[in-house]
């Protein structure tokens, strides 16, 4: 099998060219070189022009170096004019410097010209991708490339790393396959060039018609196969984790809204809980000397209630009644239940208790009270770091008096529903031929939501959502746009966009760069889901549920050498099946099912009807993906099966 081909990007630097592309001659040229002299280890995915600005150089550059590309060259700006600065813009982008390729492309310069000295080109390595700066002349941009052409792949290797680029490969393979589409493919500009840039490999005929994924083609021109390499369930979590970011740390307050949470420090109690001793019952509060009993008949000396701010002290021989939760007087030793008492004699208004005779003498010192900080111990830590927040947590974290805590941000999710022939599920009409109610944008969310993520109807550029989850349109029908729309509109880069399961084989994951607010570069990140519902749904708990989780600061395996489970951080479960089931020939699929436990502690899956992913009503009742391995075969009634659990038990 052929090796991945490198991927390059070639940038000129000319404010000429930048105003009108057709005077470029250097990218052709090096393109050629490439062909001619690159052995056929390149592909030049993306190319663009920028004027002679050191921002719009720099800020280009860093963009294909985060994108994976292997090679990043730029031609221009490298004399002494005051206009050039492209050496300036492109040194505090590398990490490592490179002056052995510097001087070689030199050294081959002088041969042909003295005037080499005027150049001051740099080359090093930016976020594993090398980075050269060439002359601006095509010809001695040229000389420098052949200069050091054959010792190129090495270095890119090199700088890749073995495994950071591993990705990436994968989508080189797809250019491999579809030579053709090497031109289209991966561009991440809007600016990009015309495809007679597309570097030619030496086997594609020219007056074959690329096949492409540019909808302005026409359908003839559509791809036939899916260019995109298929992935296995695991390998797509574990990529889609590899792109989600760390999750942020933010201060925010206690409030019922922080349930779901994860904490992101360690929260020492500020306070004791009790502050004071308090007493467990409602009863008597009561001074038990070493020798003495509690019976007997005492005089009622002072009431303590739970809200009482000063309570005077108890003498020897009295008692104070008391209510639950209410502080003990100081001197106060137990406090005996209302139970084990009678009243003795009141007051003259008859109102009032004055004396009350204690029936039990089994009362021991403490009984019934709550020692300051015994149900929590002052600077005693409450919660730690990873936690997450329930119920339970939030009422820690407001007994002790904490108001902000530290915890990681979660995201806001865009969910977005494509396809002209959609519309609003609650519309009154009835429908009009080849129109479909929206179940996806409803049934996705609740999903999201029922996991505790905040999710908003969003349009496809909003910028007030950290991710975005679409449907529709990821096949590979003429009108199934999704993809050409992120490669080519929004410039996004697609991770994957095919997964070996069932339902769901088109899934998407492309990330997109877009500017925040504040100016700042921001990665987003998208999921397009396939159009039918029954896909959509186990998508979002398959793929979009661990980006959530990982964002968030949940605790998540990264790897997908972990089980699926881990992955996806939901529990796992041994099924029985209820019935006889049929697997699919080559892919992996999840059947919807009804999981309920026997008498006997065993789990059993009632698989829920027809699975069509077009029959949302799969999904009814369903609490769980029954995983059926590939294979084909039939697997009888009571044989066991993995099952993942979406929903609760009923
Ligand atoms: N939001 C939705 N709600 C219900 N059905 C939908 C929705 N989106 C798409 N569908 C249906 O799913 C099928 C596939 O749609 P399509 O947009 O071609 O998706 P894809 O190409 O991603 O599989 C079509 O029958 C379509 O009408
Ligand atoms: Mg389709």
């Amino acid at each position: 099998m052929a090796e991945p081909l490198l991927q390059v990007a070639i940038l000129v630097v000319s404010d000429t060219a930048y105003q009108d592309a057709t005077t470029d001659q250097a990218i052709p040229i090096l393109q050629n070189v490439f062909v001619e002299q690159g052995q056929g280890k390149w592909s030049v995915s993306t190319t663009d022009i920028v004027p002679d600005n050191k921002e719009a150089i720099s800020n280009k550059v860093r963009s294909w170096c985060q994108d994976g590309h292997n090679l990043v060259l730029t031609t221009g700006g490298t004399g002494f004019a005051t206009k050039d600065n492209t050496p300036e813009a492109i040194t505090p982008l590398l990490e490592k410097q490179a002056p052995g390729l510097v001087h070689g492309m030199l050294a081959k310069s002088l041969e042909v010209t003295p005037f080499a000295i005027m150049s001051r080109p740099v080359a090093g390595v930016a976020n594993g991708t090398i980075v050269i700066t060439l002359p601006g002349s095509p010809k001695g941009a040229k000389e420098n490339l052949e200069a050091i052409i054959k010792l190129l792949p090495h270095a890119c290797l090199q700088a890749a790393g073995m495994n950071s680029r591993t990705l990436h490969a994968g989508g080189v393979k797809k250019l491999e396959q579809d030579a053709g589409v090497a031109s289209t493919v991966g561009h991440s500009q809007a600016h990009h060039h015309a495809h007679g840039h597309a570097i030619p490999r030496a086997h594609t005929q020219p007056q074959d018609r690329p096949k492409s994924n540019d909808p302005v083609a026409g359908p003839s021109q559509r791809y036939r196969e899916s260019p995109y390499p298929m992935l296995s369930v695991q390998d797509a979590i574990a990529t889609i984790l590899q792109h989600t970011p760390k999750a942020k740390e933010i201060t925010i307050p206690v409030t019922a809204g922080l349930v779901d949470y994860i904490i992101a420090e360690d929260v020492p109690a500020k306070e004791a809980v009790p502050a004071f001793r308090a007493s467990i019952v409602d009863g008597y509060a009561i001074v038990i000397t070493e020798d003495g009993s509690s019976k007997g008949v005492f005089p009622v000396a002072s009431v303590s209630h739970a809200s009482s701010d000063t309570v005077p002290p108890l003498q020897v021989g009295r008692i104070a009644r008391i209510t639950t939760g209410a502080p003990l007087p100081e001197g106060a030793t137990s406090v005996v239940m209302v139970e084990d008492t009678i009243l003795k004699s009141t007051t003259s208004d008859g109102t009032e208790e004055k004396e009350v005779e204690i029936l039990t003498d089994a009362v021991k010192v403490n009984e019934n009270v709550r020692e300051v900080g015994s149900d929590i111990e002052q600077d005693s830590i409450i919660l730690r770091r990873g936690d997450k927040i329930g119920p339970g947590e939030l009422g820690l974290l407001a007994s002790v008096g904490i108001a902000m805590v530290k915890a990681f941000r979660r995201p806001i999710i865009g969910v977005l529903s494509t396809g002209d022939e959609i519309v609003q599920h609650d519309r009154p009409e009835s429908l009009k031929l080849g129109e479909v109610r929206d179940c996806n944008r409803p049934a996705t969310s609740s999903v999201l939501q029922s996991a505790g993520y905040s999710t908003i109807d969003c349009g496809i550029a909003s910028d007030s959502c950290d991710i975005l989850v679409t449907s529709g349109g990821v096949s590979m029908g003429e009108l199934d746009l999704l993809k050409p729309t992120i490669e080519r509109t929004l410039g996004g880069k697609i991770h994957f966009g095919r997964v070996s399961m069932k339902p769901g084989k088109p899934t998407t994951f492309a990330t997109v760069r877009v500017k925040d607010n504040n100016g700042n570069d921001q990665e987003k990140l998208i999921f397009s889901l396939p159009g039918n519902p029954a896909s959509a749904i186990t998508c979002t708990n398959l793929f979009v549920l661990p980006c959530l989780a990982k964002f968030s600061g949940h605790d998540i395996a990264m790897s997908s050498d972990e089980p699926l489970g881990k992955q996806l951080g939901r529990p796992r479960l041994t099924v029985l099946l209820e019935e006889v089931v049929q697997c699919d020939k080559s892919r992996e699929e999840y059947q919807r099912a009804t999981v309920r436990s026997g008498n006997d502690g065993r789990l059993f899956a009632s698989i829920t009807g027809g699975q069509r992913s077009s029959r949302v009503g799969s999904f009814q009742r369903a609490n769980a993906l029954v995983i059926l391995p590939a294979g084909g075969g039939k697997l009888d009634k009571g044989s066991k099966v993995e099952a993942l659990l979406v929903g609760s038990f009923a």
